[in-house]
This record gives structure tokens, sequence and C-alpha cells, in this order.
């Protein structure tokens, strides 16, 4: 088990990047495994206080990239900051200030988990650490202080992971996939925890698939594929930068029409057929006013051609939107 475990508490610390604001720099990094390239030139900078989602697709190089910044691995090229430190030249000065969750944590089954906290807390030194039974109510498992660690459920271990990473009340915490394995519920409750460990102050970099945890949680995000970082800015510039979509079916029976679909406004429309079905869809970049006006040019052209658009409907962009276009114009 990789497990970095902190001392003080937030308050008590002074950091070198207190006057900048920055809690985590990131310029120009490069990663290499032998000859293979994960990380390809990425940069983005971490506020103190904040919490910043990195998003991706499988292998886009977010484990590799926490793993330079907790300290791990050196860079293989670039420049990274921790809380104005080289993580990995001065780990040992650094790790105490810094909570990690990886992503698969390792426990002793035989452990309770009361007693697994024990543990983690022998690595942590005397000021600064939650008491015990704080930290199993701030992660929800204190009424499982005396259960086996091989009792618990995926999500449950996750949570333990948890109460690791932060009973030293770290600076910066790293998560990778901090939900993976929970159920709709215990992931909203971790949320929560999460919200609450923000807003203490805790500087936050999570990793994660649910595009929905990171539009509930981050300050800002960025989203990586095959080692670069494609989009990046706050969840409400990310989310506009989707524009809007205009989607509808045409009868099956009219399979010469999709070669006469207008462009609206700029977009060429998107079309997926089947036996059954054809559904069209226009990705917009423009406004409202630009999304009425292709839907005039889009009514006007189905009554030419004696048709009617089945299930039309206009949308704003998602996250998810923005998700597909990066892979799609990174294949
Ligand atoms: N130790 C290693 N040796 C060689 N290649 C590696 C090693 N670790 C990771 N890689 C490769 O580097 C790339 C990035 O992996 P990484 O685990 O950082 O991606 P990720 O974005 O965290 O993916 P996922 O979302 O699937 O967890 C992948 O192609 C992976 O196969």
């Amino acid at each position: 088990m990789r497990t970095t475990l902190g001392t003080r508490t937030v308050a008590e610390r002074q950091s070198p990047v207190a006057a900048t604001g920055l809690a985590i720099e990131v310029r120009d990094l490069r990663q290499r495994y032998g000859t293979f390239e994960a990380v390809r030139g990425i940069s983005f900078e971490v506020r103190r206080g904040e919490l910043f989602a990195l998003l991706g697709t499988n292998g886009a190089g977010k484990t590799t990239t926490l793993e330079v910044l907790e300290g791990f691995v050196a860079a293989s090229d670039g420049q990274v900051r921790v809380l104005g430190h080289d993580p990995y030249r001065d780990r040992r000065a650094l790790r105490p200030r810094l909570g990690i969750l990886l992503q698969d944590g390792g426990f002793l089954g035989d452990l309770t988990v009361a007693e697994t906290v024990d543990l983690g807390r022998g690595l942590v030194q005397d000021t600064g650490r939650r008491p015990m039974d704080d930290v199993l109510e701030l992660v929800g498992l204190a009424d499982k202080a005396k259960t086996y660690v091989r009792q618990l459920s995926g999500g449950q271990r996750r949570r333990l992971d948890l109460a690791l990473a932060v009973q030293s009340c770290p600076e910066v915490l790293f998560l990778d996939e901090p939900t993976t394995g929970m159920d709709p519920e215990a992931r909203r409750s971790t949320w929560h925890i999460i919200q609450r460990l923000r807003d203490a102050g805790t500087t936050i970099l999570l990793t994660t698939h649910y595009l929905e945890e990171a539009e509930r949680l981050a300050d800002r995000l960025a989203i990586m594929h095959r080692g670069r970082i494609h989009v990046a800015g706050t969840v409400e510039e990310v989310v506009s930068s989707a524009g809007d979509r205009i989607t509808f079916r045409l009868p099956a029976n009219r399979p010469e029409l999709p070669a006469f679909l207008p462009d609206l406004e700029g977009a060429a429309p998107l079309v997926t057929a089947s036996a059954d079905d054809i559904w069209v869809t226009y990705a917009l970049d423009g406004g409202a006013d630009r999304t009425h006006a292709a839907l005039r040019t889009l009514i006007t052209w189905a009554d030419e051609q004696g048709v009617t658009l089945e299930r039309l409907g206009a949308r704003s962009g998602t996250l998810e939107d923005v998700f597909l276009r990066v892979v799609e114009e990174g294949r």
C-alpha cells in the first residue's frame, strides 16, 4: 500500500506558494515509460483551496501525472511544483503535507477498520492529525470501527482509503478515482465528504471517470486524451464550449434524404442510420439566436422535402458532449 500521511493542520502551515496562491504548478510535463510517452507536454495550475478535476479517457495519463505530483517518480521533462517544492526532490519535506488516495489501496483483511487507521497513524507525526473518531465519522465508517476489513464492501474500503488519506489534515489532497465501485448513494455521500474537505480549505486534485462527479465538485477541470490536455477551464466554460445540439429522426423509408440535409450555421449533420431509424444531430457553436435560426432553416427544408422531423429537439451541450468531441478529434 502506498499511502502518504501528513502531520499538521492547514491553518498551522506557511507555504512558499501562499504569496502566489498556487498549490500545484505543472509546466510542459512529459512522462515516459521507456520509449513510450504517456504524458506529452501538459500544463495546468491548481490554486490554493481549489478543487481541480482531471478527466480523461482510459490510458490518457491521469494517474501518471498524479504519480509525478505525489513525488513517487521524477518528471521525465518539464517542471512541476507542489506547494512550491519539487515533489520528487523534496518529497521528504513535502509528504507530511500531502494526502494521497491511490487508485488501488491495499489493506490487510484480518485487521479491523480501527486497527487499520491506527496502523496508518503510526506513520503520521503527532501534530495536526485528526482524532480516530473524527476520521471515521468524517468518512462515514464510525459504526464499522470493529469490523474486519475483509468484511467491508468495495465502497466501504474506498472510504477507508479516504480515511487514511485525510487523517493528517493534508494541505493538498490527491484523489485518484475516489468513488469507483460505489453505489449512487455512497458516491453522493462521498461527494459531500470531499466538499467538506474543500470547504475547510484543502486543495484537492482528483481524477474521475464520472462526469457528474466533476461537474458537482470541480471549480476547474481539464480533459486529457492520449497524454495531452485538450480542454480546460471552469466547469461553466467547458460546458458552454459544447454549444447546442439539435436532433431529430427522419423516416426510414426515405433513405435518400440525408444526402440533401443542409449545413446549419456552418455545422454539418451527423447521421446515424439503422434499418428502422435515421437519426440526425447537429452540433452548433453559437448561442440561442443561432440555434433558433438553424431550427427555422431546418423546418423550411423539411417542408420543401415533404417530410416531418420526428422527435425534433434542441438542447444545451453537456460535459459528456465535450468529452466525446475531445475523443473524436483526438483519434
Ligand atoms: N509502469 C508503466 N509502464 C509502462 N507503461 C505504463 C506504465 N504505467 C502506465 N503506463 C501506460 O501509460 C499510459 C497512461 O496510463 P495512466 O495509468 O496514467 O492512464 P490513466 O489516464 O490514469 O488511465 P485510466 O483512466 O485507465 O486509469 C497508458 O497507456 C498505460 O498503459
